[in-house]
């Protein structure tokens, strides 16, 4: 995996507040990452210091590998980033936004225009004025003209601000596409929990300015017992299954009609689970469909992690 964003043991002090404390992670080119975290937990301040809008105090932050203290421009030069409202002009189409926009950027093409302008799905409506959008509109031209130049890292603070549902899943896609089907590595930050749930390949979470947790989404929602991941087979004849994983000493309950629960130990889950899937084929134990059991949402890692809830879930 290609590193995009690392940050190691940053500190950073706002007034006499310490707002960052030591704080370390990376994200990954190709990944939907999202930086979630209560209300004042530090977000913000972080994205400030990653596109530069604030200036680094202590430890190290790191671009597609080029530092941001010692090379500033070469690292900025691959960032792309919506960290205030963008500048707009509601008079101007949002072509003609753009072709400004670009003026100020070296390099950047009518091809790379239209590009970005159909990356993001408003090719129909480009050519009316910016006043006229509606406010999922206006963020997706926010996002077209910070991908002018192709960044390789996108940031984006709390990107689903104010979107009506429709505006949400439009922007969902997009930013699913952007780093799956493009290879770039979208870092988004937000309190909403059920938002990011549905968008981000991993999450990280802050609190009071620490790092509390870095995991994928599976990891974050998978019910786990002890060292153990559980994973629910729906089977045809529930007890031969449950006897066949007993038999390999796997731990094995019934889980609801024709359903067992059979815990994995983590670390060993593809060896034991073709271990024993290759049993259940051998004794024509016929099972229909087997699968990690999520029995937790996001929002209730989130608040295990924070303690918190309450007005910053959304
Ligand atoms: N200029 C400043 N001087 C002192 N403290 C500040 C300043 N700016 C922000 N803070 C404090 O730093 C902490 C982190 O703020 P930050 O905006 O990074 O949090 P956040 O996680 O983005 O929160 P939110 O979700 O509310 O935007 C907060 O407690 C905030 O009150």
């Amino acid at each position: 995996m290609e590193t995009a964003i690392r940050l190691e043991h940053v500190n950073k002090h706002l007034g006499k507040k310490q707002v960052l404390k030591d704080l370390s992670f990376e994200t990954y080119i190709g990944e939907v990452f999202g930086f979630l975290g209560p209300n004042g937990a530090g977000k913000t301040t972080t994205i400030k210091l990653l596109v530069g809008l604030l200036s680094m105090e202590e430890g190290n932050i790191s671009i597609c590998g080029k530092d941001i203290t010692g090379e500033f421009e070469t690292a900025m030069a691959y960032v792309g980033g919506i960290v205030e409202n963008p500048e707009m002009y509601g008079y101007m189409t949002g072509r003609q936004n753009l072709c400004q926009y670009a003026r100020m950027r070296k390099g950047v093409t009518q091809e790379r225009i239209d590009e970005v302008v159909s990356l993001v799905g408003l090719s129909n409506r480009i050519n009316e004025k910016v006043s006229k959008y509606s406010l999922g509109m206006r963020q997706r031209l926010g996002l077209a003209q910070c991908m002018l130049h192709h960044p390789k890292v996108l940031i984006l603070d709390e990107p689903t601000n104010g979107l009506d549902p429709a505006g949400i899943r439009q922007l969902r896609d997009i930013l699913k596409h952007l780093a799956h089907q493009e290879g770039t590595c979208v870092f988004v930050s937000s309190h909403m929990m059920s938002e990011m749930e549905l968008m981000c390949d991993r999450v990280g979470i802050i609190v009071d300015g620490r790092l509390a947790e870095v995991k994928t989404l599976q990891e974050m929602m998978t019910e786990r017992r002890g060292d153990s991941v559980v994973y629910r087979y729906h089977a045809e004849n529930p007890r031969l299954l449950m006897n066949a994983a007993r038999q390999m000493e796997l731990q094995a309950e019934p889980g609801g009609e024709e359903m067992v629960e059979v815990q994995i130990p983590s670390g060993q889950e593809k060896q034991v689970l073709w271990e024993l899937n290759r049993t259940l084929a051998e004794n024509n134990i016929v099972f229909y469909s087997a699968a990690p059991v999520e029995s937790k949402k996001l929002e209730d890692a989130f608040m295990e992690l924070t303690g918190k809830e309450g007005e910053q879930i959304v």
